[in-house]
């Protein structure tokens, strides 16, 4: 097939487009949350192990951080166990902890390898149990009553958050150009298992690893105001705003503090980004256009 005039002038225009970023970002580290939402069809799923495997292959240090909510939540549909959220957290007790376990750790975290590896990457899965990556502490959750204006702390089992992340592993996999893959399940000192939101573990290691960028991905165009219009920049007061009016909840509630906390410890810039759209990840670091909503 010969190329159009049209066609080839625009094919040199991407390429020589993406220069100034490949100059950027080769050597650096970025994390990239995939999210459950955003594994949705198999052609998005390969199109995102596609650009995984190239930001490699041009000197980049992809670290993925899964997800995997929809894959936990029809699991416990079929064992008839049923699920419940607070603030954006799944209600963990000890039977759903196994099954979180079997599904971060077995299924999602294999399939993703999988799909990496079959574009010629070179990927290792891993949880936060192995290497004693992710150091996890029970997570407390707080709620307001209006009615006494008091807080009480609400018991929601085995949910934890990042008390600490331990690098060496991931960066004896970074440094023998392996891709690490890794499952939101950490362990505390008792070797007690804990669920965490993957947006919170994806950005505490973007923090511990001093990436460049912390790109998370999801099944909305990016962050939404009322009306459903894309937020394409956010700063901290934006964000403080929009969190005390309740345009920003469920869900994208752990995606905003994390990405706000991992930009104020370092990490130069944080992305909440359309998982939905094929290719979201290159489009969003070697051209022009940004996609989503960029936190800085
Ligand atoms: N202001 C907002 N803008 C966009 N999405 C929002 C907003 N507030 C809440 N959400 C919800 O957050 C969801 C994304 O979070 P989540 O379902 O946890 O996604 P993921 O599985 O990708 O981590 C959206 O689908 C939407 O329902
Ligand atoms: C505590 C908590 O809610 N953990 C999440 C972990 C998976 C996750 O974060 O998956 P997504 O990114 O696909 O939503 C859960 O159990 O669903």
């Amino acid at each position: 097939m010969t190329l159009t005039h049209d066609s080839a002038a625009q094919f040199t225009r991407v390429l020589t487009e993406s220069l100034p970023y490949l100059q950027k970002f080769s050597g650096k580290t970025i994390v990239i949350k995939y999210g459950g939402n955003a594994m949705e069809n198999e052609q998005l799923q390969r199109g995102f192990a596609r650009d995984i495997v190239l930001m490699k292959q041009v000197g980049i240090n992809p670290v993925v951080v899964h997800g995997g909510g929809p894959q936990i939540g029809e699991l416990l549909t079929k064992l008839n166990i049923p699920t419940r959220f607070v603030q954006g957290m799944r209600v963990t007790d000890s039977q759903t902890m196994d099954v979180v376990e079997m599904v971060l750790g077995g299924l999602v975290n294999k399939q993703i390898v999988n799909l990496i590896n079959h574009q010629g990457g070179k990927a290792v899965g891993l949880t936060g149990k192995d290497g004693q990556t992710i150091r996890a502490q029970k997570l407390n959750v707080s709620s307001q009553s209006p009615e006494t204006n008091t807080s009480e702390i609400i018991d929601i089992g085995h949910v934890g958050e990042v008390k600490s992340i331990k690098t060496d592993l991931i960066d004896t996999l970074i440094a023998s150009d392996y891709i690490p893959v890794i499952a939101p399940i950490g362990v505390d000192e008792e070797g007690i298992s804990y669920n965490i939101n993957a947006d919170l573990v994806a950005g505490k290691i973007a923090e511990v690893l001093n990436a460049e960028k912390l790109m998370l991905l999801t099944n909305v165009a990016g962050l939404l105001d009322k009306q459903g219009q894309l937020l394409t920049q956010l700063s901290t007061e934006d964000v403080d705003y929009l969190i005390a009016d309740g345009t920003i909840h469920g869900g994208m509630l752990p995606k905003v503090r994390c990405a706000l906390s991992a930009v104020k410890h370092g990490v130069k810039s944080a992305h909440i980004v359309d998982g939905r759209q094929t290719h979201a990840v290159l489009l969003e670091i070697f051209s022009n256009e940004g996609v989503g909503t960029l936190i800085n």
